[in-house]
């Protein structure tokens, strides 16, 4: 491995039909994706899906149903720049694939149900983001995804997302507390369609305050007091402890959002992706976040690089 590397490690968590799976694409794309590597943590399940069924158990059993072991172990070898080989797992049919080799690249982003479960992974992470998506958007969005991809019925989707509450409640909420980002997508009522844009969406960051170097809401709320983006700020307290929240909504425009970059991160660390995006001059919430967070994420890998020459030194 090179010594002025070190693989920047993204843990993205929550439910399923969160949106985390399509968010951590679309973070890839917009770094590079000669770059980033995603890993879903689906591919750690250690029953297929008739194995799950046949003992009456969810795939949200942390021991029972997911290899967290193993991908501890490939999370701490990925992190050291070591390529691994892991195991699949096909929705389509419910059942392990071929294992596949990884190389990691500079940026790895995990994405899965229990990326926050164990305190040996959260240390492997420079910045975790939980989804904690609207109800209403992730019953909506699973049962589109999950009748149409992986061979359920709507029905069947319903009887399952029923069927796992007391699991989410006790395995998957409870992560929550352990994010640096909170995510939450809410229906937007006040913004009218758009061909564009047909089911808009609010995006309400909420971010920790202690100790944290980034500060995304910062920024936000102070874009928002300059008139520069729609956006509410608060303090809240989630799960007993005190966070500051933004959300924001409406279009956002180019130069706007330029700003933002510049607030999150540094001017050459754009990305060509994201100057490709900016080209379009308005910009939905979800846009804004993703690029936001990518800009984040540049500027985490930038840091990194910087501390490794310095230990070199
Ligand atoms: N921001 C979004 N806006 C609209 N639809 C979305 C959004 N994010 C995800 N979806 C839809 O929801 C479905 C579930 O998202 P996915 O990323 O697969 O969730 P998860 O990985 O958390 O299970 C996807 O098939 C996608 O079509
Ligand atoms: O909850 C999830 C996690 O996936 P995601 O977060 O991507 O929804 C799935 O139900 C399991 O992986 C089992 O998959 P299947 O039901 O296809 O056997």
């Amino acid at each position: 491995m090179n010594p002025s590397r070190r693989v920047v490690m993204v843990g993205i968590c929550g439910d399923s039909g969160a949106g985390k799976s399509t968010y951590a694409h679309a973070l890839r794309e917009l770094l590079d994706p000669e770059r980033v590597t995603v890993i879903t943590l689906d591919d750690y399940h250690s029953l297929n899906r008739h194995e799950r069924n046949a003992i009456g158990i969810t795939a949200l059993h942390p021991w029972k149903a997911n290899n967290l072991g193993l991908l501890t172990e490939h999370v701490w070898a990925l992190r050291r720049g070591q390529s691994i080989v892991k195991p699949t797992y096909d929705h389509a049919t419910g059942e392990f694939g071929a294992p596949e080799e990884i190389v990691p690249r500079d940026i790895v982003i995990l994405e899965g149900l229990h990326t926050f479960y164990l305190e040996r992974l959260r240390e492997a992470l420079d910045l975790k983001i939980y989804f904690d998506t609207d109800i209403q958007l992730r019953v909506q969005w699973k049962i589109a995804r999950d009748s149409s991809q992986r061979g359920y019925t709507p029905e069947e989707v319903m009887a399952e997302i029923e069927r796992r509450r007391p699991d989410v409640e006790r395995y998957i909420e409870p992560q929550k507390a352990l994010a640096d980002i909170v995510i939450h997508y809410l229906p937007d009522n006040e913004t009218p369609p758009h061909p564009d844009y047909p089911d808009p969406v609010r995006v309400r960051f909420a971010e920790r305050l202690r100790g944290s170097k980034r500060r995304l809401v910062k920024w936000l709320a102070l874009a928002g007091q300059l008139g520069l983006i729609q956006t509410d700020h608060f303090h809240d307290h989630i799960i007993g402890e005190e966070m500051e929240i933004a959300s924001v909504s409406g279009i956002t425009d180019s130069k706007t959002l330029n700003s933002l970059i510049e607030m999150v991160s540094e001017r050459q660390l754009v990305t060509e992706r994201v100057r490709q995006q900016l080209e379009a001059r308005h910009h939905d919430p979800v846009i804004v976040s993703r690029i936001l967070v990518a800009s984040m994420i540049a500027h985490l890998g930038h840091q990194s690089r910087q501390d490794v020459s310095a230990e070199l030194r």
